[in-house]
């Protein structure tokens, strides 16, 4: 690889009591690359996801993002890392009783001191740059809307036009499309896809639905019970090659410190999607 890695991860171990939630994984993504986790309910993408952030810390092995050592990361500097990483996530996590253009402004909270109440709080600069990524998410109209009065599919565009606001290098998204039907799945996907491309941003995108992430991932990495099984182009994968990444392995087997057992194994194809 001749790009140095935006996101390098080498022997990064997490455990949580008895759960090891990730396995000595090393990893490197380039910057602009587009990449899927899949893996078993459990298998430690979340996990992973929240350690490119800081939002956990490695029990050994190291986090680097953005050429920051995020386990060394602290205050300032984690709050700067995490100004170039967006997030999106399952549930959207709007705001809703705010409009949808208040809710894509909070995106850009971390360039600015103190919180904000109401649109006018805002300077005009960043509100014209939030009714851009509005346009951009084909979201214009709907700017003086309550957020939760939209469609799931639109609150995620919402979600991702905020993580945008902030302009980052990164986007990590945790299951975007696990609340939306097969096709407002597909949109979503599809959208993120085009806005990463036009800004060159490096995503990290966990999903449950095989067929979407062949369709849409540039490279699937492949989790079972915390270890990288699987790590290839989409190009170079059929079904039936990720499939094997979803048989009972050790993640099957384990009981949480409760004693439940893990859910079932929920691999989607997306038009069986919930
Ligand atoms: N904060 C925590 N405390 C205890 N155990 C945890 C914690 N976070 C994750 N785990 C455990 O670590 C393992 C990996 O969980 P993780 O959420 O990363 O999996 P996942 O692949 O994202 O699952 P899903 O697809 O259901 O979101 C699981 O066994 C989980 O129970």
């Amino acid at each position: 690889m001749h790009h140095p890695a935006a996101i390098q991860l080498d022997t990064l171990t997490k455990r949580y009591g008895a759960t090891v939630a990730l396995d000595d994984v090393t990893l490197d993504i380039a910057p602009g690359e587009q990449t899927v986790l899949l893996g078993l309910s459990g298998s430690g993408k979340s996990t992973l996801l929240r350690h490119l952030n800081g939002l956990e810390r490695a029990d050994s092995g190291s986090v680097s993002v953005l050429g920051v050592h995020v386990d060394a990361a602290r205050g300032r500097s984690l709050r700067q890392l995490r100004s170039r990483i967006g997030f999106v996530f399952q549930q959207f996590e709007l705001v809703g009783p705010r409009t949808v253009l208040e809710n894509v402004l909070t995106g850009a909270l971390s360039e600015l001191r103190g919180p904000r109440l109401g649109l006018l709080a805002y300077p005009k600069a960043l509100r014209i740059r939030a009714a851009e990524l509005l346009a951009e998410v084909g979201l214009e109209e709907r700017a003086f809307q309550r957020a939760d009065t939209l469609s799931g599919g639109q609150q995620q565009r919402v979600a991702i036009a905020r993580a945008l606001m902030q302009e980052p290098e990164i986007l990590l998204a945790d299951e975007p499309v696990a609340s939306l039907d097969p096709e407002s799945s597909q949109q979503i996907m599809a959208l993120i896809q085009e806005l990463a491309e036009r800004r060159h941003l490096t995503v990290v995108c966990s999903l449950h639905q095989v067929d979407l992430a062949l369709a849409w991932g540039s490279r699937i990495v492949g989790l079972q019970a915390g270890r990288v099984v699987l790590d290839a182009p989409a190009r170079d994968l059929d079904e039936a090659s990720v499939m094997a990444i979803y048989k009972r392995g050790a993640a099957g087997k384990r009981a949480d410190s409760t004693g439940e057992t893990q859910r079932a194994p929920q691999p989607e194809l997306s038009g069986a999607a919930a």
